[in-house]
């Protein structure tokens, strides 16, 4: 739920404490825009992966499916800076399969709140073992952190790769290269 009030109140004291003035023309309406983009960057919170998940059909095929290069921005919780980049997800149906876009709308509701890379990646794999029931599910995330790359240790270009196995990709490593070829790699 966001509370626009407490947003506004808080961007005002921000803004003050890095020695702005609030009142003037440029940053006047930034109090207000800002907890509009938190409808935005944050709407995940209020979005049930499971509502996209669930909307399975029946299918035959028991091939592996891959949807890539699936383009996310999601916001680092150490730092409220952004990171950026690609997710793969990869799944072996169980008779159900899924519309394709309900994979980056899962991506989507994960993505949109608060994050650390590694459980992003977690809670997609999971979300679609719980809602999907397939044999497995796999998930890997390159992204870039700007907490990385604007400051501190400044290492631009820098990628994190992070991946999730769940179902037969934690015991069959044969998939998880088929999954590797697929992707181009
Ligand atoms: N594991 C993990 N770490 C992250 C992620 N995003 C940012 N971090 C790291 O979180 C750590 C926070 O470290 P702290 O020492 O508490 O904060 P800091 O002094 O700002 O750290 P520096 O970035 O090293 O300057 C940093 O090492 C970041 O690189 C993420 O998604 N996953
Ligand atoms: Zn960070």
């Amino acid at each position: 739920m966001i509370d626009h009030e407490k947003i506004e109140q808080a961007v005002r004291l921000f803004l003050e404490g890095i020695g702005e003035d609030t009142d003037r023309e440029g940053l006047k309406d930034t109090p207000a825009r800002v907890a509009r983009m938190c409808e935005e960057l944050y709407a995940g919170a209020e979005d049930d992966a499971a509502v996209h998940l669930a909307r399975t059909f029946t299918s035959k095929s028991s091939e592996m499916v891959l949807e890539k290069d699936i383009t996310f921005y999601s916001t680092c919780e150490h730092h409220i800076l952004p990171f950026y980049g690609k997710a793969h997800i990869a799944y072996i149906p169980d008779g159900r399969v899924v519309g394709l876009s309900k994979l980056a709308r899962t991506v989507e509701t994960y993505a949109r709140r608060l994050q650390l890379q590694e459980q992003l990646t977690g809670q997609i794999a999971d979300a679609l073992m719980e809602h999907m029931a397939p044999k497995g599910a796999i998930v890997m995330i390159e992204a870039e952190h700007m907490c990385m790359t604007m400051r501190g240790i400044k290492k631009p270009g820098s990628r994190t790769v992070t991946i999730a196995r769940r179902g037969v990709f934690e015991s069959d490593p044969v998939l998880e290269e088929r999954f590797f070829r697929m992707l181009g790699r």
